[in-house]
């Protein structure tokens, strides 16, 4: 048995929260989406519809199916607006205090059966669930990006999810078209656990001079098939968001082989947060983006 899914908010409306927003229409569900800057919403939907547009001129998808997903995507300009949601599926930025703050307020809005579900990359599932009144219907259900495009979902469990939270969570993904893999509630769980580590050496092969940003990334496009390079890549994710995941595994398994490379400090300080900012490794003020070392 699994619950009822009809109406799915969305906390964040970054490039994952319009992510999961485009996937979520296109399924059927009503969306909400909600950010703290009212302009990102209105950037998230104008992000959606442009997608979509391009998945039309591929033929993946029916002009009339684009339109009526739109149609079914509300922007929410307060919290409050959530309150019939039978879903709330936080992402907003990958910070504790800043997800902690999200679900303090946004729980008492919501409907008590009401499921909540993180987005988050790499914080403790457990530890986010107990800052909730719901422990019991908290879960992660982490995306890949770009959401419309990748295939897998992690489901990740807190110690107190129960098994019908799981079973609607699953299905929910599933009726997305999405497949699954379980991780256990383990700092950055499965995919980032092995992904940013990748990544954060990369930098560290910047960082001691071993190869350029465009040596470094053609060495693992074309040596290891990889679609993008480890810092197109590390680009495209957020160096905030690498930054926090790096930091969640080095705190989180007290291992100092997880250090985050001191070159990725000294870009996130800097704002250079990679593609969303303009400039990370590379800049993307230029057309073609430039490699900055
Ligand atoms: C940090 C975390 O917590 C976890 C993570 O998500 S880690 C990151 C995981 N993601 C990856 O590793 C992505 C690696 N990169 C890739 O797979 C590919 O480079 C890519 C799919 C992003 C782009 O592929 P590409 O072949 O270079 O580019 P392109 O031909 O423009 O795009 C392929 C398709 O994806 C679509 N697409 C590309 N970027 C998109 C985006 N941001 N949103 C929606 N659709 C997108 C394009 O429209 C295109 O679709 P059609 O075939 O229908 O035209
Ligand atoms: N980037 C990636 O590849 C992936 C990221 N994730 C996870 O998804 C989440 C979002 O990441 P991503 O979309 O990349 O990040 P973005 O920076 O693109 O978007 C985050 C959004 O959250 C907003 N925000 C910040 N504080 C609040 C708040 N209190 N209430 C509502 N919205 C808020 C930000 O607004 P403002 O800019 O004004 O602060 C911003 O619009 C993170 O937990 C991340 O770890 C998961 C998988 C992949």
């Amino acid at each position: 048995m699994t619950g009822k899914i009809e109406t799915v908010g969305i906390v964040g409306a970054g490039q994952m929260g319009s992510g999961i927003a485009h996937v979520s229409a296109l399924a059927g569900y009503r969306v909400k989406l909600y950010d703290i800057s009212p302009e990102r919403i209105e950037a998230g939907i104008a992000t959606i519809s442009g997608n979509m547009a391009r998945q039309v001129s591929s033929e993946k998808l029916e002009d009339k199916e684009r339109q009526k997903a739109l149609g079914r995507i509300a922007p929410a300009n307060a919290l409050e607006d959530l309150a019939d949601c039978d879903l709330v599926i936080e992402a907003a930025t990958e910070d504790e205090t800043i997800k902690r703050k999200i679900f303090a307020q946004l729980c008492p809005i919501l409907n008590p059966e009401a499921l909540v579900a993180t987005n988050t990359s790499s914080i403790s599932i457990t530890r986010l669930a107990s800052q909730t009144d719901r422990a019991e219907r908290f879960i992660g259900i982490h995306f890949m990006n770009p959401v419309p495009v990748m295939k897998l979902v992690e489901l990740v469990r807190g110690i107190a999810t129960e098994d019908l939270t799981f079973d609607t969570a699953r299905a929910f993904v599933e009726s997305l078209d999405k497949t699954i893999t379980v991780a256990e509630d383990f700092p950055a769980f499965i995919v980032n656990r092995i992904l940013l580590p990748m990544i954060n050496e990369a930098i560290y092969t910047l960082y001691e001079g071993v190869g350029s940003v465009e040596a470094i990334d053609t060495a693992m496009k074309l040596g290891a098939n990889h679609p993008m390079g480890p810092l197109q890549l590390a680009d495209f994710i957020g160096l905030d968001t690498c930054l926090s995941i790096m930091q969640v595994l080095y705190e989180g398994l007290a291992d100092s082989k997880y250090r985050p490379c001191p070159l990725l400090v000294k870009y996130v300080e800097a704002g250079w947060l990679g593609r969303k900012a303009g400039r990370g490794f590379y800049d993307y003020r230029e057309d073609p983006p430039v490699p900055t070392r």
